[in-house]
């Protein structure tokens, strides 16, 4: 799949803004972005429910409504209005019918979790059951690439979980997914390479450890005891400073030398490192201020992730002709 230029204006707001992008076969990728980063409109762009108003969006090497029309594509949207008196099996079982090579009906019921369910009348289930549904409907057609725009968002912990491990089960078998989340922790534990989306722009691309790095390797803590902020912005390797209280949180690059030059300073007392979380780095890449990144390049630190498996290395940009593209 990919992204060349790809614009997707709605009056004025440019929801999506000049997105250059390429994801492989096989890859699970993350999107993640605050309301109105213009996640489902990318996604949208990519499903051929929108044109782009300037550059291309591909699928499968052609116009993603060919790739959507051949089967090869199951998608799970935001807002999918229940349709009204059919069963669940009766749905899943007319989507399945409309794709060539189909998973079976006893299957796509147990992914989705729903086979106790199969009976009901799909416009009476609760929402994280229509959830539930709707990942069935987009499942049952065995596609290649699977789109899911927030999956989660209505479903509880028990049916969060039991989500990510179909939709790993399913990855697992080859199949390339996209999926939006506000979830970071999701996106750490379960994307091999999380996408940031900010006002309709890639503001990083890479792995969750990338992202934590680029947003600056570590957070290092202590109690100001009095003294004054002057000064700590300069320390080696230090990013920002926040000050809550009497306690100081540093972000740095380099978490040694900022402990040594604080040792040097005497201010040490309650002194904690920690790695920077994902959340964190979000913030950093997202944020109005100036630590936000403010053109499409990558940040620092990231790029394409290499895998898993951590057979390959670091896939570098003038790699990704060789990829094999969904
Ligand atoms: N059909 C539309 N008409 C007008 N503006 C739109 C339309 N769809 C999206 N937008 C605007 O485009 C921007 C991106 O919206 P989009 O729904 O893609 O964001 P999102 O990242 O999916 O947000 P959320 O996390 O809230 O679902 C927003 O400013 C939104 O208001």
């Amino acid at each position: 799949m990919s992204f060349t230029g790809a614009v997707k204006a709605f009056g004025a707001v440019r929801a999506v803004d000049g997105v250059d992008l390429r994801i492989g076969r096989g890859e699970t990728v993350a999107l993640l972005g605050r309301n109105g980063a213009g996640k489902s409109t990318a996604i949208s762009l990519l499903l051929g429910l929108y044109a782009p108003d300037a550059g291309t969006v591909e699928l499968f090497g052609g116009e993603p409504e060919r790739a959507v029309r051949a089967g090869l594509v199951g998608a799970m949207l935001q807002e999918a209005r229940a349709v009204p008196r059919v069963t669940v099996r009766e749905l899943v079982r007319f989507v399945a019918g409309r794709y060539p090579d189909p998973l079976p009906l006893q299957r796509v019921l147990e992914l989705a979790g729903i086979t106790e369910l199969a009976a009901r009348r799909v416009d009476r289930l609760s929402g994280g059951q229509q959830q539930r549904v709707r990942f069935a409907v987009a499942l049952a057609g065995n596609p290649s690439l699977l789109v899911l725009d927030e999956p989660t968002a209505a479903l509880d912990v028990e049916a969060r979980r039991a989500f990510w491990e179909s939709m790993r089960a399913y990855a697992r078998a080859g199949r390339t997914v996209l999926f939006s989340t506000h979830y970071l922790e999701e996106a750490d534990a379960y994307a091999d390479r999380i996408l940031v989306l900010d006002r309709g722009r890639i503001v990083a691309d890479g792995t969750g450890e990338q992202l934590r790095q680029a947003a600056g390797g570590s957070l290092v803590a202590f109690d100001l005891a009095g003294r004054g902020r002057e000064g700590l912005q300069l320390l080696p390797g230090v990013r920002a400073v926040e000050v809550r209280g009497d306690r100081a949180r540093l972000r740095t690059d380099d978490s040694d030398a900022t402990v040594v030059a604080l040792a040097g300073m005497g201010a040490i007392r309650n002194l904690e490192v920690a790695p920077a979380s994902l959340d964190d780095a979000f913030l950093a890449l997202t944020a109005d201020g100036t630590e936000r990144p403010d053109s499409t390049e990558r940040p620092e630190g990231t790029g394409r992730p290499d895998g898993t498996d951590g057979s390959g290395g670091a896939r570098g940009t003038d790699e990704t002709d060789e990829m094999e593209t969904v």
